[in-house]
């Protein structure tokens, strides 16, 4: 396994260009495919999630040119669903982003269509998703545990009507439903059931869906309406964001490191959700600076704090790892959802935190983690989990500096992070 050691590091200063945030990517490219007209995404982001819905879509006959460097996409949308004469099969890898989306976008056709997906893919829960499909209609089989990856979806088309789905598990399942209800036979009424985890997510997905034409009434996030025969029409172009989640690293790194760090590509005017991280950090004591399109973060003192982070479930990660340089605990509430990502996150979180000398308590939906007096060296499993590896990179902060195992799994969202991060540790 590759080791990966980051010599301690005692301040930072310097600037970060963000890469194409996944999410926006995702749901860009896969609105831009069942859209009619030409779509050219900006800033698409390079990475093993991207490459997965990219990989499906061209083995789906849809066409695309790519630039050299991958984060300029030219593509040629179907002006409605995929039609498949043969069955396919789609491995799709551990993207939520993709597998998600595509199980709901490839009832709207005809075909036979499998999804499958990596190991701890078949373990992520989409039956939520799955029950709201076969509502309108939608024929899909699970090939080993019910409820789970890897499926087969014999497709016939969508009707409408009033479909219930549950939203308290993640957010993509909504997302999935929404994207696909401007193209069923009818109207489509959506009622969600339950809390609805990670709701920031569902703005990306309505933004994206307005970009490209269609209307959706939003009464509360408890019910969606989408009239019938509003098909997709391609905006022409489409700016990906800088991901918000990608930027939390560098600004934790500036908020704890006592210097400066500028993000650019993301900033006040974001659609993300999680650009609100830069609020949990000054509520921490960080200080925080916001431009439209940047986030400027330096160092202070930092603070435990007390917070319900369901709206930031990803850059939350970042929190558990900053609260090491902070004084006096940190709790983090409402992240059940932590357990179904890439890996159980509150599990992992506990143990790697215990492994640099912090006291933690981990609940079923909560984690308090209390700092060390002065951290120790660990080496940091990181179960697979792009976040973890780069959440744990924050140690490079403390006397003892850090070793990350397996860095490279950095690649499900930002494949270049630790030389970034290298990059700006040496800027100084
Ligand atoms: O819709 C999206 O792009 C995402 C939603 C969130 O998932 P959940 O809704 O499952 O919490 C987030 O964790 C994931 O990285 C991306
Ligand atoms: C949960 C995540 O990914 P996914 O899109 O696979 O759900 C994540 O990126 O932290």
């Amino acid at each position: 396994m590759e080791q990966l050691r980051l010599e301690p590091v005692s301040r930072v200063n310097g600037e970060v260009n963000i890469p194409g945030s996944k999410s926006i990517s995702n749901r860009a490219l896969l609105l831009a495919t069942l859209a009619s007209g030409e779509t050219t995404l900006v800033n698409l982001l390079d990475s093993d999630d991207i490459r997965h819905m990219l990989s499906a879509l061209k083995s789906l006959g849809v066409s695309f040119t790519l630039s050299d460097d991958k984060t300029l996409c030219t593509l040629t949308g179907l002006g409605g669903p995929i039609h498949a004469s043969k069955a396919f099969e789609l491995f799709l890898g551990n993207a939520g982003t993709a597998m998600r989306p595509l199980c709901a976008a490839l009832t709207l056709g005809t075909g036979e269509f499998t999804l499958t997906g990596e190991p701890r893919m078949e373990e992520r829960p989409i039956g939520d998703l799955v029950d709201a499909l076969r509502q309108l209609g939608a024929d899909i089989r699970y090939l080993k545990n019910d409820g789970f990856p890897p499926l087969t979806i014999n497709a016939t088309g969508l009707a409408g009507g009033v479909v219930e789905i549950d939203g308290s598990l993640s957010s993509q399942f909504l997302t999935a439903l929404l994207m696909v209800a401007p193209l069923a036979k009818g109207a489509v009424t959506i009622a969600v059931k339950g809390e609805l985890v990670s709701k920031p997510y569902i703005d990306i997905t309505l933004d994206l869906m307005a970009k490209f034409g269609v209307k959706v009434v939003n009464d509360k996030y408890q019910r969606f309406e989408i009239a019938a025969g509003q098909g997709y029409v391609s905006p022409g172009k489409v700016l990906v964001e800088g991901d918000a989640s990608s930027a939390s690293y560098f600004l934790a790194a500036g908020a704890i490191g006592g210097g400066e760090v500028k993000v650019t590509g993301v900033g006040r005017l974001a659609v993300q959700g999680d650009v609100k991280f830069a609020d949990a950090l000054a509520a921490m004591g960080a200080d925080i600076e916001w431009g439209d399109d940047y986030i400027i973060a330096r160092g202070s003192k930092l603070h435990g704090i007390d917070m319900d982070m369901n709206h930031i479930p990803d850059a939350a990660m970042t929190i558990a790892t900053a609260a090491l340089f902070a004084e006096g605990p940190t709790r983090m509430s409402n992240i059940y959802n932590w357990r179904i990502k890439e890996t159980d996150r509150l599990a992992a979180m506990a143990t790697e935190l215990r492994k640099v000398g912090a006291e933690v308590e981990e609940g079923h939906d909560y984690i308090q983690i209390t700092p060390p007096a002065k951290p120790v060296h660990a080496e940091i499993d990181t179960y697979n989990d792009h976040r973890m590896a780069m959440c744990f990179s924050l140690l490079a902060f403390a006397d003892c500096g850090v070793t990350i195992n397996d860095p490279g799994c950095t690649s499900k969202t930002f494949p270049d992070y630790f030389k970034r991060f290298a990059n700006l540790a040496s800027a100084d």
